[in-house]
């Protein structure tokens, strides 16, 4: 896809070019690394609730947090494509609200699109939020925000009838206007059939390689906390290095070694020394 890409970009990404790249960032170093590294999509994810806050899911996650991280985002890069996360509670009651909240992702936060975790109950709001000038990007298949009423974080689709529900359901997104899908946790065979039957990119997020563009969140990435999803693949093993850099302090500390004779000055002052 080349750096850079606008929301409209990624509508038109077809077979042929390059598979699409998405990660989460929550804070401006890290979207500065997305950045570099040539991501065409940043998420600000409410997955920012378990690894970043401390939640143990996302359902805790505020719309005043997503809206904090997103500006941390979006100050950092130039012109990545942003996409804000809908939290828990923001969207699905009352749809003016909803239209309102994600404005305010845009205006207040600088982000370029919103993303809503999807169902029967979005497909009208996703048609008044494209009116409105606001690109939505729907999630199916593992919809974590469920979780209390699913009962679990197992895969989704694994039959006949949860698979075409789901096909379904991305058709009428991608009708109401959607430029993207983001599926997640489903069999790789019912995320090739999705792919297929839509003329707007899918992003898998452990669904298998036949979409148009994997993501996964950024901490599974670089080895940050204490747990993975199945589909996850770790690059890197940062939380080692933070530990590392931290102990470097703590015994240079105990041991006298910090702070040495460049770390700090001594002035003449009459009656200091
Ligand atoms: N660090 C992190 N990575 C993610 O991929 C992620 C988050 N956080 N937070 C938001 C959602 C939650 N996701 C998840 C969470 C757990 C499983 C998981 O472990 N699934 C197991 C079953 C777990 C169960 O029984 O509930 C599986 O085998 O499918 C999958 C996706 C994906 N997202
Ligand atoms: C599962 C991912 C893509 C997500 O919605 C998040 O990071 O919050
Ligand atoms: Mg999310």
């Amino acid at each position: 896809m080349g750096n850079m890409p606008t929301v409209a970009d990624i509508r038109s990404h077809d077979a042929d070019d390059d598979p699409l790249t998405f990660l989460t960032a929550y804070d401006a170093p890290t979207a500065a690394a997305l950045e570099a590294a040539g991501i065409d999509i940043i998420l600000v994810g409410d997955s920012v609730g378990n690894t970043m806050l401390g939640y143990d899911s996302t359902l805790p996650v505020t719309v005043e947090e997503i809206l904090s991280h997103t500006g941390a985002v979006t100050r950092a890069t130039d012109e990545s494509l942003v996409i804000a996360d809908m939290p828990f509670m923001s969207y699905g009651a009352d749809p003016d609200e909803a239209i309102e909240t994600a404005g305010r992702m845009i205006k207040e936060a600088g982000a370029q699109a919103i993303k809503h975790e999807s169902g029967p109950h979005t497909i009208e709001l996703t048609e008044r939020l494209v009116q409105n000038g606001i690109p939505v990007m729907a999630h199916l298949g593992l919809n974590p925000q469920s979780v209390n009423e699913t009962g679990d974080l197992t895969r989704r689709a694994t039959d006949a009838e949860e698979a075409e529900e789901i096909l379904e359901l991305a058709k009428a997104h991608e009708e109401a206007g959607a430029f993207a899908l983001l599926l997640e946790h489903i069999p790789a065979n019912v995320a090739k059939h999705i792919d297929e039957a839509l003329s707007i990119p899918t992003i898998g997020i452990g669904a298998g390689p036949h979409v148009s563009g994997q993501g996964l969140i950024i901490t599974d990435v670089l080895g940050v906390g204490d747990w993975v999803p199945p589909f996850a693949k770790q690059y890197a093993d940062v939380q080692s290095e933070m530990e590392k850099g931290v102990e470097g302090f703590r015994e240079e500390v105990q041991n006298g070694e910090f702070p040495a004779n460049d770390h700090y000055v001594e002035e003449p002052i009459d009656g200091w020394d």
